[in-house]
């Protein structure tokens, strides 16, 4: 089960009621993704200029790294109301609707897990994106008509975790972007201290800094492990975090120098001792380790690649060098040659 790790990138019950008090409001607030917070800037600074609604925006990026921060960020810069609901909550046409009929000028419609619309409800969504219009189906059978209902300017924000799973269509509907990218130490660092100082958590710099490190480059998972070092300050170090007791406490939650937990070092172990360090194929992987494939392309591998520990290829995953040594093993030859041929981002 992945939903009891520490490092899981999915919000629990906990995170969600701390996160409410520690998510950012403005756009000022909202630390890191540079490239992303500088465009939405110009972007909702010209469209309030204008008085007209943005353009809709897609945000995707892997959980935790703030896609629903931003699109509530976004709605307040705008000075406009939210309206929130999801992909799978949206069953019927009538669901979404009911949604936008109900929106005013220049509101935000965010939509979440916006890849898992289902087919009738996003025929729906293109003329209400495209031309600010749907269509309604008034009575049943022979008698039934349709009729062109206008809906004010919106802004749709739609979030994701898997934009290679959109359809074209609802794709190019999106005007703007945004890609969110795993946040470095410096950024994490400076969220770690500004949630220290709003849950009022005492927290030396070198304290945060060994918390930022160890974070996966998620803001969500830097936000869990500073509560749970806290807990463990307390108990032990005086209530004060400190390098040595954030140090001391994440190798007793098993988040290792690299940020990675039993998953991660499960998933490059296996490769290397049970499939000769790869390539080996996402389905073999999943089903070797017990785990979900979904969670393990979405939650595990973006963070090992984004690290230089794994590499796609098109033949499948490989351990690059870097992961045989994290481990203590000796690499082949061949390992240290496929992360220079192959090693490209998140890759497809
Ligand atoms: N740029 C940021 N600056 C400061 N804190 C942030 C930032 N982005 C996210 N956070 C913190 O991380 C938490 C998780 O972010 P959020 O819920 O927006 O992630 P998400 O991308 O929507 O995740 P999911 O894919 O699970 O929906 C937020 O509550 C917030 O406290
Ligand atoms: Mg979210």
């Amino acid at each position: 089960m992945t939903d009891t790790r520490v490092l899981a990138n999915d919000a629990t019950p906990e995170d969600a009621a701390i996160e409410a008090s520690i998510r950012p409001q403005r756009l000022d607030d909202y630390l890191g993704q540079k490239p992303v917070r500088e465009q939405l800037a110009i972007y909702i600074e010209a469209a309030r200029r204008r008085q007209e609604a943005l353009d809709h925006v897609l945000i995707f990026g892997p959980p935790g790294l703030g896609k629903t921060t931003l699109s509530h960020v976004i709605a307040n810069e705008l000075g406009v109301n939210v309206r929130s609901t999801s992909g799978p909550v949206l069953e019927r046409a009538g669901d979404l609707a009911a949604l936008l009929t109900n929106l005013e000028r220049g509101d935000v419609l965010f939509v979440d897990e916006i890849h898992r619309l289902s087919p009738v409800v996003e025929e729906v969504l293109y003329p209400a994106m495209e031309d600010f219009q749907i269509d309604i189906m008034i009575g049943e059978g022979p008698a039934a008509r349709s009729i062109k209902l206008d809906l004010p300017p919106f802004t749709l924000i739609g979030a994701t975790t898997r934009a290679g799973l959109l359809t074209g269509p609802l794709r190019d509907r999106f005007g703007i972007i945004q890609r969110l990218e795993f946040y470095n130490a410096e950024e994490l660092l400076a969220i770690v201290r500004r949630s220290a100082r709003i849950l009022d958590i005492e927290c030396d710099v070198e304290g945060a800094r060994e918390i930022a490190r160890r974070a996966r480059g998620t803001p969500r998972i830097a936000n869990r492990l500073l509560r749970r070092v806290r807990d463990f300050a307390q108990v032990r170090s005086g209530g004060v975090i400190t390098h040595e007791a954030a140090s001391a406490a994440m190798d007793m939650l098993r988040v290792d120098a690299e940020g990675f937990d039993d998953l991660d070092r499960r998933l490059l172990r296996m490769i290397i001792e049970n499939f000769d360090g790869g390539p080996v194929g996402v389905e073999s992987l999943a089903a070797a380790l017990s785990e979900d494939r979904g969670t393990l392309e979405d939650v595990v591998e973006p963070y090992l690649i984004q690290q230089g520990f794994l590499v796609r290829t098109a033949r499948g995953r490989m351990a690059s060098a870097r992961a045989w040594r994290h481990l203590g093993l000796q690499p082949p030859p061949t390992a240290s040659h496929a992360t220079d041929l192959f090693v490209d981002g998140q890759g497809s």
